[in-house]
């Protein structure tokens, strides 16, 4: 059994300041007891344009992620985050989700997949103007609290990617977000919960919550689902959300491995591919 922690904020243009804020989270859960820190996509900055993104990105890199292994090493964490990172063009940023070990050091890191390119009638929003998209799923991580799989936001869509995770070994998929207002309300819970049903794992995902700049808010909702599907804690969503917070939850591998010796997923192979 270990404690985990699922934090939520609201990131903005002020890499410091959101800095400040995780690691102020960092020390609400180590204080807690808890042995590892999820924090939500794009935890560095929430910019207002691509440019000023491109802007913000060396702070990102030689600030926020050295500030960010401080506080995983001073508190012994392990400290899971939603970054920016530089790409293979000057033009574009990756979309990262960093694992940062208790000795403070980045060991692994995954690059988001699947860009978020939408048009609703109240809503567009283009993130392949402004990232490259990454090219492989990273092998689940064997960390203190179990085998984590990393994903990112709007990867919560494709389940193709988080069966091939729970088919390498997953047991705590990660999902780090920052969910839109009219998606979220429509499909943040409902998602979360089915992968964690599906994959008779965990899930964690820690959100940006409230607003970020005049024109863009998160949802929010950040929380821990068991591999039966229950929610073990949360965070504010909607409206209320906005104040840094965390929601603490025991992940216990017992259970993962009761569900699916208790509820076997047989696959039938012989008629669809399997991943
Ligand atoms: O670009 C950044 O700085 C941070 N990244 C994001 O906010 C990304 C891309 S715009 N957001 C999502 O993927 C939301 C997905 C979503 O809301 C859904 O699937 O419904």
């Amino acid at each position: 059994m270990a404690l985990i922690a699922c934090g939520q904020f609201s990131a903005t243009n002020d890499v410091l300041a959101n800095l400040k804020i995780c690691r102020s989270l960092a020390a609400r859960a180590a204080a807690a007891g808890a042995k590892a820190l999820f924090l939500p996509e794009a935890s560095d900055y929430i910019s207002s344009s691509p440019a000023e993104g491109l802007t913000l990105l060396p702070q990102s890199t030689t600030l926020f992620l050295p500030g960010l292994c401080l506080a995983a090493s001073t508190h012994s964490l392990s400290i899971i985050a939603g970054i920016h990172a530089p790409s293979s063009s000057p033009d574009l940023v990756r979309n990262t989700l960093v694992y940062i070990s208790t000795t403070g050091l980045v060991s692994h890191s995954y690059n988001k997949l699947h860009l978020f390119d939408i048009t609703l009638p109240s809503l567009t929003l283009r993130e392949s103007a402004s990232t490259e998209a990454g090219s492989s799923i990273t092998p689940p991580i064997a960390t203190p609290f179990g085998r984590l799989g990393l994903q990112i936001c709007f990867d919560l869509r494709f389940p193709e990617t988080a069966r091939a995770l729970v088919n390498q070994g997953a047991e705590i998929l990660a999902y780090p977000s920052a969910f839109t207002v009219p998606t979220g309300r429509a499909h943040w819970e409902v998602l979360l919960r089915a992968r964690a049903v599906e994959g008779q794992c965990y899930v964690v995902a820690a959100a940006q919550g409230g607003r970020h700049n005049e024109k863009r808010v998160s949802w929010g909702g950040a929380m821990v689902v068991s591999p039966w599907g229950e929610v073990l804690g949360r965070c504010k969503e909607g409206e209320e959300a906005g104040e840094p917070e965390i929601c603490l939850a025991e992940v216990d591998l017992g259970l993962v491995h009761r569900v699916r010796v208790e509820c076997p997923l047989r696959r039938r192979t012989d008629v669809y591919a399997e991943l």
